[in-house]
């Protein structure tokens, strides 16, 4: 498929330096169909399981397989979960927070020397869009592969501040661990052996870090934060905001609000594990609102297979009563923006 051009943007901040407009209209496209700062208000709260790390590998049986059996309705109904007991640290993560939000407010000069390129989501700004229909989103972000380490482009990874690198380098290796730990216990889910879609990685797990930085907006009901998509990993690790919600799931057709727990991170299904598990786990669709009174920060961890892993429906989990419902298919990231920059879902083409 050829690759749209894409339609130029500045960050977010930088554009509202530079305009008397309040919400320029790149932001409002789909305005008329938005309704969203009235559904903040009235929306229900998600409920969903809040899975206890630890006993995933407890040594008392009993214990560990109550905590799998919430795992397994988690996966399954809203394809997204809190975690606790993760194992990385309340000063980890406020670290990271810090020097992310240090660098968001840096002057435009300094920023400016991470910007992204043309169709290359790598690097910091605002996301690629390649329709005339489809809003930009209210939000600028550094896009950064943080693993395998010889993936790195250094580059992009801003100098300032100082312990950046080194803390999100500290980081992202605390949440491969948990990504295995997780993927393991997601294979028990369905009876599996417990490496089953760590296999399905290939050489080594992939993982990009997000960091996104959403401005107060004076009119939040005419924009997207984030527009609705699935993320295009196996599975998202996702660091909240410490105090400003803004994430919303959907699940039945009805959006719920993502509640903070201090200290837990929140992790969604993504598009390649759904097609991995053969439509079993559900890739979570979600999307973030704006906010007029505060900024926020948050940041996805994406965790996927190998780039040149070939994946599809895991063998074991077709058969007769659950025939193949996706295509074997590579490089699934490339193929995610070919799609969400137009405003479509790639995971529907993906299906036989
Ligand atoms: O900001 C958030 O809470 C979610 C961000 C998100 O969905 C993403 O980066 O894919
Ligand atoms: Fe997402």
């Amino acid at each position: 498929m050829q690759v749209a051009p894409e339609i130029p943007s500045k960050p977010v901040q930088d554009i509202l330096a530079s305009t008397s407009e309040d919400v320029p209209d790149i932001f409002t496209r789909d305005a008329g169909k938005l309704s969203l700062a009235a559904d903040s208000t009235t929306l229900p709260w998600m409920d969903c399981p809040i899975i206890d790390f630890s006993l995933l590998s407890s040594p008392d049986a009993v214990e560990a397989k109550e905590e799998l059996t919430k795992l397994s309705y988690a996966l399954v109904s809203w394809g997204s979960f809190q975690v606790m007991n993760h194992g990385i640290t309340d000063s980890l993560m406020d670290g990271v927070r810090e020097v992310s939000k240090e660098f968001f407010i840096l002057p435009a000069e300094e920023r400016k020397k991470y910007l992204r390129a043309a169709n290359d989501p790598e690097g910091y700004g605002n996301d690629t869009v390649m329709s005339q229909n489809v809003p930009h989103n209210w939000n600028d972000r550094l896009y950064l592969n943080v693993f395998p380490e010889d993936q790195r482009k250094l580059g992009f990874w801003p100098q300032i501040p100082s312990n950046f690198r080194g803390t999100l380098h500290e980081f992202t290796m605390k949440v491969k661990q948990v990504n295995e730990t997780l993927v393991q216990a997601m294979a028990r889910c369905l009876g599996l052996e417990d490496n089953s879609f760590l296999e399905e990685y290939g050489d080594s797990v992939r993982v990009t870090a997000r960091i996104n930085f959403y401005p107060k907006c004076p009119f939040p009901e005419l924009v997207h934060a984030s527009r609705t998509h699935s993320d295009a990993s196996a599975i998202t690790i996702l660091l909240q905001d410490k105090q400003v919600e803004g994430l919303q799931v959907l699940k039945d057709d009805n959006w719920f609000k993502v509640p903070i727990i201090p200290s837990a991170l929140f992790v969604n299904v993504g598009d390649q594990m759904e097609i991995m598990s053969n439509g079993i786990f559900k890739s979570a669709v979600h999307r973030v609102v704006a906010n007029s009174e505060r900024e926020r920060l948050s940041l996805a961890m994406f965790c996927s297979p190998d780039h040149e892993k070939e994946i599809g429906p895991l063998n074991k989990l077709v058969n007769e009563n659950q025939p193949r419902l996706y295509k074997t298919i590579k490089t699934y990231g490339e193929i995610f923006f070919r799609y969400h920059p137009k405003g479509e879902r790639p995971i529907t083409a993906m299906r036989i």
